[in-house]
């Protein structure tokens, strides 16, 4: 029986993605469908049709109506074990909704214990696998991993000036974490001279910087700020160096340097042994982040010039997504040795789980939090989505739709046009005060007042995946919101403010006071623009996150240019070293 339901359940499966692929009006599948509806036929017209609502909201799926699906082809090494290499990159870019090619550079006979062998393809079978992929299925990103010989370095070479790429991150696979060998030393000049000018990242561990770099062992995160500007002066636009391996560090910090900045980027280190593989799919989702943001990060890149925010946003999404998988997995026993594999697939458990929150709010998107009102958008002639779009191209990390006088129906429809320009810049979208417009466009979230709907009503409507804020201006609502599930608390007014009456201040004492009892992320809101910025954020509280303005960005008369001055300020004071 239970044989049979899973040849039932595979079958299904079989017919809905194959219909998926299907170009729009071709038949289904028939001869897969009589066997699902003959054996279970109210089931599987069910499934069909959660299956046709799935398509019609799944902008992939749509994308097989003649629109290109995002693509990285990986150039790696197979891990028998599943847990790093190939199958690390392909079940990474699943996960993050990118179709994902392999060249296979090497096959490893591994576990959890170690490296028991490793068997080179010849450079040539490489070339042609290359030749295949490359010349025929529009890659956008390829992403490398195991190269394990020099000439299998040069061939990759070639292979990219003859079929040039939108992007190439670079993942320089040394030795495995078990410490086993899975490059030639002959392999690190070739990669210096031919890869790493190439590369728009390269996301070397530890080892393997110091290796690149013939330096000694690196230590510290002084050391890793070094290495990360001593490799960039080998050509690569970008270098993350990862610090999984850093000893004695409460975070797992990582630091990106994109060839004028500095930043040291932390999550909390989960206390797991399932670790193994980190690397490669930090990688492979850097590269799925790219494939699908590749044409804004062009439109960007002419903007920031070389300081290239877009793909620290989307490393920091990559490492945002390894921290939430550990956590998820770090209980899991796979194997017997000192490191295991991790689980990728935190959406298709969400079910299971349904607590779980595959797109949990990221702290850090509360950096520029730029917050509408339609009075001085009037005043100033802008329409509301002009505005929008300004902010998030000067810089706004996150955007809330403010508005007091407007119909409903007008809301909606402001929501829905600045929700596009929201997505398409990978920037969240909240509504204040009102939950049934959220729902109703789809936001990513609510911001709601200590007077409006509770918190803990908003999330049974919204469900877990969206964004709940909340104003508190003392430690007891900040404790509140924590008990109800909310994901932010915005504090103020700091400074006095006439965007809103009588609205009592609670200075920089209070945001400090609220900041030290929160154990949500904070951002600071109330009278704060370019000038006073600073003086908010050198409060130097980590529950701090970021600034929150109104004025300071709508009620000028051009808002991109005043974004890009908050946003500049910002920077310096939480960035720059
Ligand atoms: N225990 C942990 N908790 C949270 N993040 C971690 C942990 N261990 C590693 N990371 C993160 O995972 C990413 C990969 O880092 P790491 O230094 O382990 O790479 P790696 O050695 O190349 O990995 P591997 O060789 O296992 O594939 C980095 O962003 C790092 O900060
Ligand atoms: C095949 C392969 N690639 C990469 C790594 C690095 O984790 C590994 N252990 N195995
Ligand atoms: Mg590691």
């Amino acid at each position: 029986m239970a044989y049979a339901q899973a040849l039932c359940a595979s079958i299904s499966y079989a017919s809905a993605s194959f219909n998926k692929v299907l170009p729009q009006g071709f038949p289904q599948s028939k001869g897969l469908s009589y066997f699902v509806m003959n054996s279970r036929a109210n089931q599987a017209k069910q499934a069909h049709i959660c299956a046709e609502i799935q398509r019609e909201r799944d902008p992939m799926a749509k994308d097989h109506a003649g629109i290109k699906v995002p693509h990285v082809l990986t150039v790696a090494g197979s891990d028998s074990g599943a847990g790093a290499g190939i199958q690390a990159d392909l079940k990474a870019c699943a996960a993050r909704g990118v179709y994902c090619s392999t060249v296979i550079t090497s096959v490893t006979a591994q576990n959890t214990v170690g490296v028991q062998g490793v068997n080179i393809v010849p450079e040539e079978f490489v070339a042609k696998q290359l030749k295949s992929v490359l010349s025929d299925m529009q890659v956008d990103v390829v992403k490398t991993g195991m190269l394990p010989s020099s000439g299998i370095v040069k061939v990759l070479h070639q292979s990219l000036k003859d079929f040039p790429v939108r992007g190439l991150v670079v993942d320089p696979v040394m030795v495995s974490t078990s410490g086993d060998v899975l490059a030639a030393p002959s392999v690190l000049q070739v990669f210096r001279e031919q890869l790493l000018p190439m590369a728009d990242i390269v996301t070397p561990n530890l080892k393997e910087a110091s290796a690149l770099l013939g330096s000694p062992k690196l230590e510290t995160v002084g050391d890793m700020h070094a290495a990360a500007k001593a490799l960039h002066d080998m050509g690569p636009r970008n270098v993350l160096v990862k610090g999984g391996d850093l000893p004695d560090s409460l975070d797992a910090i990582d630091i990106f340097y994109d060839g004028k900045n500095i930043f040291e980027l932390r999550s909390s280190r989960i206390k797991t042994r399932n670790t193994h593989g980190t690397g490669c799919s930090l990688a492979s989702c850097i590269a799925a982040e790219l494939a699908k943001g590749s044409s804004m990060l062009q439109a960007v890149k002419v903007k920031y010039a070389c300081n290239d925010v877009v793909l620290k946003q989307f490393t920091l999404a990559a490492k945002h997504y390894i921290e939430a998988s550990l956590d998820y997995s770090r209980d899991l026993v796979i194997g017997n040795g000192r490191q295991g594999p991790f689980d990728h697939f935190l959406r298709l458990k969400r079910n299971m789980h349904s607590t779980y929150r595959e797109n949990a709010f990221d702290p850090s998107d509360l950096f520029l939090y730029a917050v509408t009102d339609s009075r001085m958008n009037k005043k100033w002639g802008h329409s509301i989505s002009d505005a929008v779009k300004a902010a998030v191209e000067g810089g706004a990390t996150i955007v809330q739709l403010r508005e007091k006088d407007i119909e409903t129906r007008d809301f909606v429809e402001a929501a829905k046009s600045c929700l596009e320009i929201c997505r398409s810049h990978g920037v969240p979208f909240l509504i204040n005060d009102r939950v049934d417009v959220a729902l109703a466009c789809d936001a990513d979230g609510v911001h709601v007042g200590q007077s409006d709907m509770p918190v803990r009503v908003a999330r049974d409507l919204l469900g877990p995946e969206k964004i709940i804020g909340v104003s508190c201006k003392t430690p007891v609502h900040a404790e509140q919101a924590w008990v109800d599930g909310a994901d932010y608390i915005g504090c103020g007014g700091v400074f006095p403010t006439n965007t809103k009456e009588n609205n009592i201040t609670v200075g920089l004492d209070g945001l400090k006071t609220v900041c030290m009892a929160s154990k949500l992320p904070v951002v600071a809101i109330g009278g704060i623009g370019i000038l006073n910025a600073r003086s908010v954020m050198e409060i130097n509280e980590s529950q701090l996150k970021g600034v929150a303005v109104v004025s300071a960005l709508f009620d000028r008369e051009c808002v991109l240019t005043e974004t890009k001055k908050l946003h500049s300020v910002l920077m310096e004071v939480t960035y720059m070293k």
